[in-house]
């Protein structure tokens, strides 16, 4: 649906020696009827990259390319067609405090040029999509955080677009509230078989609802894949990072800090089991315990949902000697139980 192909962007003239690389020769695909998530810290180009997509940046070089469409080739009228295409919406709403609700879903349409009673036919079963059928007079500052972005999820839906691309859409909202619109973008996604493009710092949303992951760090995309498989075994440090404080797995620092690459003489290993598919409803960790014995320690742990499949992971360490490790390693082999080796204690 969409691709990017060795894209990169520049800020600043070609000339000029301060030119900033916001974006360093991205590739990716979204795939058609995907929820893909986009997730990088601050000043990482997530704007910048989504910006690309419905033309209001211009790549410096490489392809973005929305249903095989080069976006950078567009004429103006190519774009203001293109955006039809793609709907967006914002982490401020950006919605028309002169208007109502209605009247701010009808904007899109009624520069589309479409007659009052076809616009009254495709404003008001938005509305009620979105679970406002009954606030289409409130003006934006009569309605909540949460109920101004279903009023923008509403407009951005107008122009029957087959792209909805999300910025920061539920960052300036509360967690419950962040939930609600979630599960609206979940059901707009699957009902309206919309595909969703969404850029977030939040790992908590992407792991949500996302079915794919991009991570993008310093203008390069540095990991990507099905969301299920990034999270669980995440191979980037920056994916770790952003990580860590979201699924529970974060160690405490005074374990973190003495971990060493290699084992000390009389020490620990300290590993992360992942509980998923068939190992997620089995009783590995007493097996774990009695399998290597009474020196298991559990460091860290949580269950936890990531695209709708539930995943467990579990820090624990024992001795590293090898021995151990040798039973401790079979047992892995047998129950099919995946572990990571976070490293060595004394
Ligand atoms: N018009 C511009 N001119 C110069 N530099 C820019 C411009 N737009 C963005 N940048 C720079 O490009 C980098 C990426 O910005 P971008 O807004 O894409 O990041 P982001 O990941 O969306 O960050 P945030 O989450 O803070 O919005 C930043 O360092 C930013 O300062």
């Amino acid at each position: 649906m969409v691709a990017f192909e060795a894209v990169t962007k520049r800020f600043g003239r070609a000339a000029d020696e301060a030119q900033f690389t916001a974006l360093d020769g991205v590739g990716l695909s979204v795939s058609r009827g995907a929820i893909t998530g986009i997730i990088g810290r601050s000043g990482a180009g997530k704007s910048t990259l989504i910006r690309l997509v419905n033309g209001l940046e211009k790549a410096t070089s490489g392809n973005v390319l929305v249903d095989g469409v080069e976006v950078g080739g567009l004429s103006e009228t190519g774009l203001r067609d293109l955006r039809r295409q793609v709907g967006m919406i914002f982490q401020h709403f950006n919605l028309l405090s002169s208007r109502t609700a209605f009247d701010n879903v009808a904007l899109p349409l009624e520069i589309a040029g479409l007659s009052r009673e076809a616009i009254r036919q495709k404003v008001a079963p938005l509305l009620d999509l979105v679970g406002l059928g009954d606030k289409a007079d409130r003006y934006p500052a009569e309605l909540s955080g949460g109920q101004k972005q279903r009023v923008g999820i509403a407009r951005a839906l107008a122009t029957s677009p087959k792209l909805l691309l999300s910025d920061e859409a539920t960052s300036a909202l509360d967690p419950e509230t962040t939930h609600s619109i979630l599960e609206l973008l979940k059901r707009i996604n699957a009902e309206l078989g919309l595909t969703v493009l969404l850029i977030t710092h939040e790992m908590e949303v992407v792991k949500t609802i996302a079915t794919d992951v991009a991570v993008i760090d310093r203008g390069r995309i540095v990991e990507a894949g099905r969301t299920f498989d990034v999270f669980t075994l995440p191979k980037h440090e920056t994916t770790r990072a952003l990580l860590s404080s979201s699924l529970g797995v974060k160690l405490p620092e005074w374990v973190r800090s003495g971990l060493q690459p290699q084992p000390l003489p009389g020490g620990r290993v300290m590993v992360r089991l992942i509980f998923f598919g068939a190992t997620a409803f089995q009783p590995l960790t007493a097996r774990l315990v009695s399998e290597i014995g009474t020196g298991v320690n559990i460091m860290a742990g949580t269950i936890d949902e990531i695209a709708g499949e539930p995943f467990g992971s579990l820090v624990v360490s024992y001795s590293s000697d090898t021995a151990v490790i040798q039973r401790a390693e079979q047992f892995y082999t047998e129950t099919g139980l995946t572990r990571e080796v976070l490293g060595y204690v004394a």
